[in-house]
């Protein structure tokens, strides 16, 4: 996993790559604008490009300094740098960068009001005012200048992260920040990049290599990290010698109601893919003959015969909740789940029940799964006003729990029994349909029925699903949750060859 860092880490990372390697805080600054540089070339490569370069008081103005010189370098050809400092805060290795840079033949101007704002129309603007030091919300003259920036047209490039974006903690939606089109940050992704509040300052990311120690980063005690394939083809065993359907697991899926029949085929379906040894759908009557055509490997068990511990007894995971549908039949069968003593995952209506008696929250067995989107999140666990506060929620619960929270969205956090959150990479808009989750509760289904622990089992899942749903992207612009499911075995044989 890749370790994600908070800003106070993230120092400690510069401090301790300064000690072991010997050099100083402005070589780390001139490491930093090289990379960026760097990609910045191979993003935007025309040297006739007119390109404005904003500059804050500190580090991340020294960045943008450095960064103007070194394109001079490249022979970009039309650069202009705007030192801005309504505070007169500039920082010490501000100021050096800002001698070395006067000695070039670049155009430098002070902004002195906010209304002598210029930009090239259609060019690009390089935002170096605030980076990771922002400690308050950006007001007056910043925020003006903010919002001319966002007004200008330019294609705007943030270096290490938008100004007004905090690095981590909660994002106001209210706060000015600036609207890159592209961030170019350091070593790693900000926290904040992940959450949905980040939308407006984001549009895309990519990272520059520092060289920062990695032996240190990731010795770090961080809550944050990122999942990476390399991750997942360790987690993924292949398919044994020898092995029969009995070695994969029995999953019972329990889904479907009259009319969302399809939700318990698509669970089911993406179960099969997934690789469970054994499937049951416990599902109404009047889904058998759709069952018995659409998924022929697919067992049924009437849902009424599950009636108590006994009758759950021989399978080795169960799923339940997609299109159950919000009722005291289904209440009922969660709370005989939350007694059956079987690795479990509750999804969809199963945690709509589970809100409506919110005392059974208490009875969740440690190692549960929970698949809650944001609003069936917040029906459980009460409203909350900006995602990080979410997580702070889920983490509470899943330590004092022992269970485990897979909180659905772009990227996927799953937040395991120690409380640490497991970012997911894969996936992309054209998953945006009605079915999705049933697949995805499938696939983490089957995975438990096959013995992964359940975080491994819920970080593994989101990553096939979004993976798959990544493949089919490339050449379609929405996909059907059936055909991220066939997909699944593709992906699986990718990720064990
Ligand atoms: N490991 C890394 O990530 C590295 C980061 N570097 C750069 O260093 C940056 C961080 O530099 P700094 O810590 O100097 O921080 P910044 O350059 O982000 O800003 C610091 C200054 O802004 C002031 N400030 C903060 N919030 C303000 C607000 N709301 N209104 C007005 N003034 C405000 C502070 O008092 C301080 O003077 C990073 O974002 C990055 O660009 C690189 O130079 C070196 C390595
Ligand atoms: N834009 C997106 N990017 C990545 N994943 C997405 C996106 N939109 C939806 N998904 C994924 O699709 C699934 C939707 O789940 P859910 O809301 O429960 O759907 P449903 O109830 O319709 O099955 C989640 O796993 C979510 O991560």
């Amino acid at each position: 996993m890749q370790q994600l860092l908070t800003t106070e880490q993230m120092r400690a990372a510069d401090q301790h790559t300064i000690r072991r390697e010997q050099i100083t805080e402005n070589d780390l600054i001139d490491r930093a604008a090289g990379a960026f540089v760097s990609l910045f070339a191979v993003e935007y490569p025309d040297r006739n490009l007119a390109i404005d370069i904003y500059c804050g008081p500190g580090n991340n103005g020294a960045d943008g300094l450095v960064i103007a010189g070194l394109l001079q370098q490249m022979d970009y050809q039309r650069l202009i740098i705007h030192l801005c400092d309504f505070d007169g805060k500039a920082q010490p290795a501000f100021l050096v960068k800002l001698e070395w840079v006067r000695k070039k033949k670049l155009t430098i101007r002070s902004l002195g009001v906010v209304s002598d704002f210029e930009a090239f129309p259609n060019g690009i603007i390089i935002e170096a005012l605030f980076g990771s030091g922002l400690n308050k919300p950006l007001a007056r003259e910043w925020a003006e200048l903010i919002a001319l920036i966002n007004q200008s047209g330019a294609h705007i490039v943030s270096v290490d992260i938008p100004a007004g974006l905090p690095s981590e903690g909660v994002i106001n939606p209210d706060w000015p920040v600036v609207e890159a089109e592209l961030v170019i940050s350091f070593q790693r992704p900000k926290i904040n990049f992940f959450f949905p509040e980040s939308a407006t300052a984001i549009n895309g990311f990519i990272i520059a290599d520092i060289e920062l120690d990695e032996g240190f980063i990731q010795q770090q005690d961080g809550v944050f990290h990122l999942v990476t394939e390399n991750d997942i083809k360790q987690i993924i065993k292949p398919r044994k010698r020898f092995s029969h359907k009995g070695t994969y697991g029995h999953a019972l899926v329990i889904a479907g109601h009259e009319d969302t029949m399809g939700a318990a085929l698509l669970a089911s379906s993406a179960c099969l893919y997934a690789g469970a040894g054994l499937t049951t759908a416990a599902i109404p009557s009047s889904g058998l003959t759709a069952l018995n055509t659409a998924l022929p490997e697919v067992m049924y068990v009437p849902s009424l015969r599950l009636s108590d511990k006994a009758s759950l007894q021989s399978y080795s995971a169960i799923g339940a909740g997609p299109g159950l549908g919000k009722s005291t039949e289904t209440l009922n069968k969660v709370s005989l789940l939350l007694d059956a003593g079987k690795p479990l995952l509750l999804d969809a209506d199963a945690l709509n029940c589970l809100a409506q008696e919110k005392t059974l929250l208490e009875q969740i067995p440690a190692g549960t799964i929970l698949t809650p989107h944001m609003k069936e999140f917040d029906n459980l666990f009460g409203k909350h006003e900006s995602w990080w506060e979410r997580i702070e929620t889920a983490r509470d619960w899943t330590k004092r729990k022992q269970f485990v929270i897979v909180l659905k969205n772009q990227y996927t956090f799953t937040i395991n029994e120690q409380g640490k959150v497991f970012i997911n990479p894969t996936g992309n808009p054209a998953m945006a349909q009605g079915g999705m989750g049933d697949v995805l509760s499938g696939i983490i289904l089957a995975l438990l029925a096959q013995g992964y622990h359940p975080a491994q089992a819920a970080i593994t899942g989101c990553y096939i699903h979004g993976k798959s749903a990544d493949k089919l992207a490339r050449c379609q612009a929405t996909i059907r949750a059936s055909e991220l499911a066939a997909g699944i075995p593709q992906i699986l044989y990718e990720l064990t060859k």
